[in-house]
């Protein structure tokens, strides 16, 4: 049986309603022809699309992704996020919580194209999973809640994906809620996410009333005429727009589709110039296949993204949103990478996330970017230096793999057997093609010479550093080394947890993004490990810095054995912004230090950059400037280090320190009755208001908070509101604490309050 979309065309007898239809009837698939997991084959590199699909917290991406593997034939049933069994929520705890952690990587094929698709989470503490996502996408879909128009997160991943240059379309959901509003959502493209939208589709009723949409390329009307809750939306009616329709939907349209036949002349000179010698007489004429070309230009080189709506849970709009994907985003050999032209026809991968699964040990998921990727063969990463065996070859589907002899370029796969390639390591397939490639680099001419590997690595994934810590306990001490191997894997697929030893105690402390970050993986290592720890109270990530210039001279002089280490130092240090260098040399040091004595030099002040002046907080805004070494032969450069920390320690304490805190930027959206209670307390957290805006009948908070007051939050928010608020919480900036504060701070620290 032939799956993919059926066009009944007039005249056909529709196998559903067994009677003569009369207009055409799309269906996804016939009802029991389940798509098999075994066919899953390599395809050609222009049929395939490696999508995101990103936004702000439920606008609606999971309902959204599983409407696409439903309508593409990958599921038999409908998931639903409230009962929580969809395919790509797929770890128990986003089931029981109903939204996603990690992004769960989906293959599926639509009309002769195959997606790859990744689900990316909303919530802000899973950030770096979202820019892991993009930096191996080649295109992305924004969801956005039309009753909403662009919230915080939207805005936060879509600044990621301009930072990567990723194309993007975007889907305007939840029109079925009463209070969507499509200009207004455009409206908010425009102003917040400064982007162009072009609109390609006009909504056919509102509200509860919504059915289906325009498709203003074609002037087909696309109407789902649901019997009933559960209908499931393959079915849909698609017939052109008549005269005998209602006039205001005619006039709309009308109206709508001149404006997007300007726009995108203005746009695209191509069409422009076509339209201009060969449609002068009516623009109307254009055909769609021509319009559809330069809208795809215009949104291949970001000056546009198409726009288009339906309601993901009311099963209406999702297949328009899937012929977008093939019609408007790029293929694989349609973005340009980095390093990937020095590999030519050899393999060259992105290690893009790893997950820990217990019978087959590390799962890698890697982006191919050139050549192809075999089953039981070495590969080579060059990031560790080191060549491992690759056992099996999977394609990823949700929590299913299906396993394969080989991949080839542009596709995402999943390798088993990698033990020691972590998230943004470069795979290639030997040592030798890493040598060919950095020699092809190098004669190229454009490259310069900066270090054996640099020219020839992927640039990997940029980690934001943690804002929360707290020590973490196994039961007994004989579980101590079980819970580190658990923590261990964790990071492994997570590099936004950091795991440290604290100098004093000897405790283990984890540090994560926030309260939500810390609770899963406190979550994880019960469930998926079997260790019940026991978490200290979260802190603040706080950092320091100094108030003014100082310098310090130091000496050091110790006899180890045989040998007598003797080294004078004197440097000083200055606050600076914190971008500035944090080290400077004076020309003349630099001329009579050895390599390996500059090196030691460095050591010892960044790590008197660990631990500040105040609390030992690592410090930020400082630079010192070295004046002088001096040291008798046979010194060693460890010696030299440790001269360099002590001197440090002189100079930074002199130069009197300043404690910073970090401060979030916090958005709530409340129902206006709430709203001076949620005032109440965000002043009671230290928090400073900055606007208050007003959409619909809900007003939304926009504030900055320090982070320390905003510990237990969601449950205050949720207990003051009966449940009547969301809020976003991103990282801001680290600023000054006042001196009261500061000392409040320092007395908690100290155990005096
Ligand atoms: N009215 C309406 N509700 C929708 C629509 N799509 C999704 N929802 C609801 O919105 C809520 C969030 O949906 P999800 O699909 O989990 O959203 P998400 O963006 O994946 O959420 P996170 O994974 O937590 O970021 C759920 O209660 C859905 O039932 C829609 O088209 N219309």
């Amino acid at each position: 049986m032939v799956w993919g979309r059926y066009l009944l065309t007039a005249g056909l007898q529709c196998c559903r309603c067994r009677v003569t239809c009369h207009v055409k009837r799309h269906y996804s698939f016939l009802p029991d022809d389940v798509k098999s997991l075994r066919t899953v084959i390599n395809p050609d590199i222009a049929k395939i699309r490696n999508i995101g699909i990103m936004a702000h917290i439920d606008a609606g991406k999971t309902t959204t992704t599983e409407r696409m593997l439903f309508y593409s034939g990958y599921t038999r049933a409908l998931g639903d996020v409230d009962d929580g069994d969809t395919v790509t929520d797929f770890m128990a705890q986003e089931r029981e919580r109903g939204i996603t952690i990690q992004s769960a990587a989906v293959t599926f094929d639509w009309k002769n194209h195959r997606i790859n698709l990744i689900d990316t989470p909303g919530h802000v503490d899973f950030t770096l999973e979202v820019e892991r996502a993009l930096r191996v996408l080649d295109g992305a879909v924004a969801v956005i809640d039309a009753s909403a128009g662009v919230e915080a997160q939207t805005l936060t991943v879509w600044r990621q994906a301009e930072k990567h240059h990723v194309p993007c379309v975007c889907f305007l959901n939840k029109m079925d809620k009463p209070t969507a509003n499509l200009s207004l959502s455009i409206e908010t493209i425009r102003q917040k996410l400064k982007a162009n939208p072009i609109i390609l589709q006009i909504p056919v009723g509102s509200g509860r009333s919504f059915t289906g949409v325009v498709d203003l390329l074609t002037n087909q009307k696309l109407i789902w005429k649901l019997s009933s809750l559960s209908d499931d939306g393959r079915l849909f009616e698609s017939k052109p727009l008549k005269q005998s329709d209602d006039s205001d939907l005619l006039q709309e349209v009308s109206e709508a589709r001149a404006a997007l036949i300007e726009q995108v002349a203005d746009l695209d000179d191509e069409f422009a110039e076509m339209l201009l010698t060969d449609f002068s007489d009516n623009f109307d004429m254009v055909p769609p296949p021509k319009l559809q070309e330069a809208v795809r230009r215009i949104t291949l080189s970001r000056r546009g993204v198409p726009v288009l709506c339906g309601s993901s849970l009311r099963n209406k709009g999702v297949q328009p949103l899937l012929d977008a994907i093939t019609a408007y985003l790029p293929a694989p050999n349609e973005r340009q990478h980095d390093v990937v032209q020095w590999y030519k026809d050899d393999l060259c991968a992105l290690a893009f996330k790893v997950l820990h699964d217990k019978q087959r040990g590390p799962l890698v998921f890697l982006r191919i970017y050139s050549g192809a990727l075999k089953a039981q063969t070495a590969i080579h990463n060059i990031n560790r230096n080191s060549t491992e065996r690759m056992s099996r070859l999977l394609v990823p589907f949700a929590d299913q793999h299906v396993e394969v002899p080989s991949m080839s370029a542009g596709n995402i796969a999943l390798a088993v057997g990698l033990k020691q390639t972590v998230t943004g390591d470069t795979i290639v397939s030997s040592k030798a093609s890493a040598a060919a490639a950095a020699r092809c680099a190098q004669d190229s001419g454009t490259v310069k010479k900066n270090g054996e590997h640099v020219n020839v690595v992927l640039s990997g994934v940029e980690v934001p550093d943690p804002v929360f810590f707290c020590t973490i306990e196994p039961p007994t001490m004989s579980k101590q080394d079980d819970l580190e191997n658990a923590l261990k894997c964790l990071q492994r697929e997570d590099p936004s947890l950091k795991v440290r030893v604290d100098p004093d105690s000897g405790q283990t402390v984890l540090c994560g993004m926030g309260e939500l970050h810390i609770e899963i993986i406190h979550d994880r290592i019960r469930r998926e490990y079997g260790i019940e720890t026991h978490l200290g109270p979260l802190q603040v990530a706080y950092r320091e810095t100094i108030l003014r210039d100082a310098s310090a001279t130091d000496m050091l002089d110790r006899t180890l054995g045989e040998k007598r280490h003797v080294v004078t130092v004197a440097l000083s240090v200055r606050p600076v912004e914190p971008s500035s260098p944090g080290l400077e040399f004076t020309e003349e040091l630099r001329a009579q230090l050895s390599q390996e004595m500059m090196a030691a030099v460095e050591n010892g002040v960044l790590s008197s950059y660990l631990q500040g002046p105040v609390l030992g907080y690592p410090l930020q805004g400082v630079s010192t400037s070295i004046q002088s070494v001096n040291m008798e032969p046979g010194t060693s450069p460890a010696m030299v280090s440790a001269c360099v920390s002590r001197c440090m320690l002189k100079a930074l304490r002199l130069a009197g320190g300043q404690v910073l805190e970090p401060v979030m930027s916090l958005d709530v959206t409340v129902g206006e009755e709430y709203l001076g209670s949620v005032l109440g307390d965000l002043a009671q957290r230290r928090g400073t208001v900055r606007e208050i805006q007003s959409r619909h009948d809900d007003k939304v908070l926009l504030a900055a908070v320090p982070l320390a007051e905003m510990m237990g939050y969601s449950t205050n928010l949720r207990t003051l509101t009966s449940g009547n608020a969301t809020f976003s919480l991103e990282l801001d900036t680290y600023e000054a604490m006042n001196p009261q504060d500061q000392n409040a701070l320092l007395k908690r620290m100290a155990g005096l309050l």
